[in-house]
């Protein structure tokens, strides 16, 4: 008998979001002991469950209120969900979060011989896609005619086989559409992982729960886009040397033993220090840069 005071999330087993899924679950301090062929594992020190399914049914155990939660593609609960909404203002999940991971955006790519102008040049096209209701949304508003056909792997290969004129499919790097002769003309719908929540009631304790995972997640998020940054400058060029360093708040200057010209400048940055401002902190005198990872954080 599960136990209602437990939160159950469902995340996926095998594939793009696997391991960053648990990663950031572990991050946020639930210890998981995982078994390759276990669907259900529950947390030691959380009333927490992981439930790992492929990324496919993680919309609908959401949708029919299964789990609490599942980290999914922004793409793959938008297709179901456009899939089931007969009623568009029926609710059937809610983003809690943007994760950062899973980025990728699902587009239309054609043969590189083939002319494109803009999306007319797709008339009466026959698109093989795993995305049929994004597709549709999207081809609709722009009141272009086409066909489509549903494959869900090697979606493409379809134009160089002779079954399609075109592909819908996620690109990331473009290397797989390089690699299949193809070229990517039309953006239709941008993704990211997600952690999304059922609708319906929920009890306080689950609340609760639930809060308070956000808060680590957004504080993992947080810590993994910021760096704590410390070097030492000429108390001259402080102003100079802290224009430099982007997103950095209220630095702490502090006086370096021994020393009368040079501080010590501290800080956290939310954005990493490239190689070229270094190069530029130097010509003004800066030593000792030192850009370090942070493991939590909490505002
Ligand atoms: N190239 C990519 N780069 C980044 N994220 C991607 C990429 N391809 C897919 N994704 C994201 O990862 C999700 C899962 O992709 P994956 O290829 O693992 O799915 P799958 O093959 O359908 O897996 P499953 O076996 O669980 O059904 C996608 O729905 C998308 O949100
Ligand atoms: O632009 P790229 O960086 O090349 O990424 C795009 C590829 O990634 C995804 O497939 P994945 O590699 O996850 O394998 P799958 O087709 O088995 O799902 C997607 O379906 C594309 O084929
Ligand atoms: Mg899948």
């Amino acid at each position: 008998m599960l136990n209602k005071n437990r939160l159950r999330i469902a995340i996926q087993k095998s594939g793009r979001l696997s391991q960053e899924s648990i990663k950031l679950l572990t991050k946020c301090g639930i210890k998981i002991n995982l078994k390759q062929q276990q669907l259900i594992s529950f947390s030691e020190n959380m009333p927490i469950d992981v439930v790992r399914v492929r990324d496919d049914d993680i919309p609908g155990l959401v949708m029919d209120q299964v789990v609490d939660l599942g980290i999914i593609g922004k793409n793959v609960i938008e297709e179901e969900s456009l899939r089931r909404n007969i009623d568009p203002k029926k609710i059937l999940y809610t983003i809690l979060q943007r994760l950062d991971f899973g980025s990728c955006r699902l587009s239309l790519s054609i043969p590189i011989s083939q002319k494109y102008i803009n999306l007319k040049s797709l008339n009466n096209f026959r698109i093989a896609t795993s995305y049929p209701y994004l597709l549709k949304k999207y081809l609709d508003q722009k009141k272009i005619n086409f066909n489509f056909f549903i494959l869900n792997g090697s979606v493409e290969v379809a134009p160089s086989a002779g079954l399609s004129d075109a592909i819908c499919d996620l690109v990331s790097t473009g290397a797989t559409l390089e690699a299949n002769g193809l070229k990517e003309v039309e953006v239709i719908y941008s993704s990211t992982a997600c952690l999304v929540s059922r609708t319906g009631d929920v009890s306080d304790i689950k609340k609760i729960l639930i809060n308070k995972l956000m808060t680590r997640i957004q504080g993992v998020i947080k810590a993994r886009e910021s760096k704590y940054i410390m070097l030492h400058a000429p108390y001259s060029k402080l102003q100079s040397v802290i224009s430099l360093l982007h997103g950095a708040e209220h630095p702490t200057v502090s006086k370096l033993a021994g020393e009368t010209d040079k501080v010590a400048i501290h800080m956290v940055s939310s954005e990493t220090l490239f190689w070229e401002t270094m190069e530029k902190l130097k010509i003004l005198g800066a030593s000792s840069i030192l850009v370090l990872p942070i493991e939590k954080m909490m505002e």
